[in-house]
């Protein structure tokens, strides 16, 4: 569903933020991004969303060569991905309803269905009762899960997070992981940056680790199809 082919990233010419970085996440996989502050982390999720384009090599995500990708169709690439910041980026001038329907406006879906959809969204997350609420009125755990009702309200395939727990006690992270391992049993791809080794120990999902820009662990060989890691 995901895959990165010999992919490096620079943003300047002495500055290489990716390096040959080599993995396949398949469809349903549940993994972890880790790796210090300046590791390439945030990079990588970008080239995913197509924020970024890689300097070398190729990404490809649900069978679409992204490198290839016209202009006028990264919108199209980007409704098959869902993405939860840690800030999770609500609008406060807004209702919870009105927050999470928001992807499904801008797709153009009718009325009804945004209704619909919306709701089982918010059904999902726990957060039904809360729809006419606005979001400065909810806990930072429960602000943080309409951020994901709102990526996942279109069904996207792939779900990218980028500290989705920062802010969060443990029980709040536990909830939240919890969440994300049910979107993956239902198919949906999930890669989550995150600092937090304690959460990763306790999953004991796939770990890709970045160093220096590098793929230090959880990557595919370069060539030959070995797989490390994994
Ligand atoms: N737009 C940019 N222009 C120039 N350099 C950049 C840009 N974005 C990132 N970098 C550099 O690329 C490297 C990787 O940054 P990136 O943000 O991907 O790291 P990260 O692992 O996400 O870090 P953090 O955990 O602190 O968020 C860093 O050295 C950073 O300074």
């Amino acid at each position: 569903m995901i895959e990165f082919r010999q992919v490096t990233k620079r943003y300047d010419s002495d500055h290489t933020a990716l390096r040959q970085v080599n993995f396949h996440l398949g469809r349903g996989e549940l993994a972890f991004l880790t790796g210090h502050s300046g590791a390439g982390k945030s990079t990588l999720l970008k080239l995913i969303m197509v924020m970024e384009r890689p300097t070398a090599g190729e990404v490809v995500v649900g069978g679409q060569r992204l490198n290839s990708l016209p202009k006028r169709q990264i919108p199209y690439i980007r409704r098959h991905i869902g993405v939860v910041f840690q800030n999770h980026q609500l609008l406060f001038d807004r209702t919870v309803f009105d927050n999470v329907a928001m992807p499904l406006e801008v797709m153009g879906v009718a009325p009804r269905d945004i209704g619909r959809r919306v709701r089982a969204a918010l059904d999902k997350v726990g957060l039904l009762s809360k729809e006419k609420m606005n979001p400065m009125q909810l806990s930072g755990g429960e602000q943080q899960r309409v951020g994901i009702a709102r990526a996942v309200v279109n069904k996207p395939p792939v779900l990218l997070a980028d500290e989705p727990t920062g802010n969060l006690d443990p029980q709040l992270s536990a909830d939240i992981m919890q969440l994300f391992t049910e979107f993956s049993q239902v198919g949906v791809t999930v890669l989550i940056a995150t600092h937090d080794i304690a959460l990763i120990n306790k999953m004991g999902r796939r770990r890709l680790t970045l160093d220096h820009g590098e793929l230090i662990a959880g990557g595919s060989a370069p060539v030959g199809g070995g797989l490390n890691g994994r």
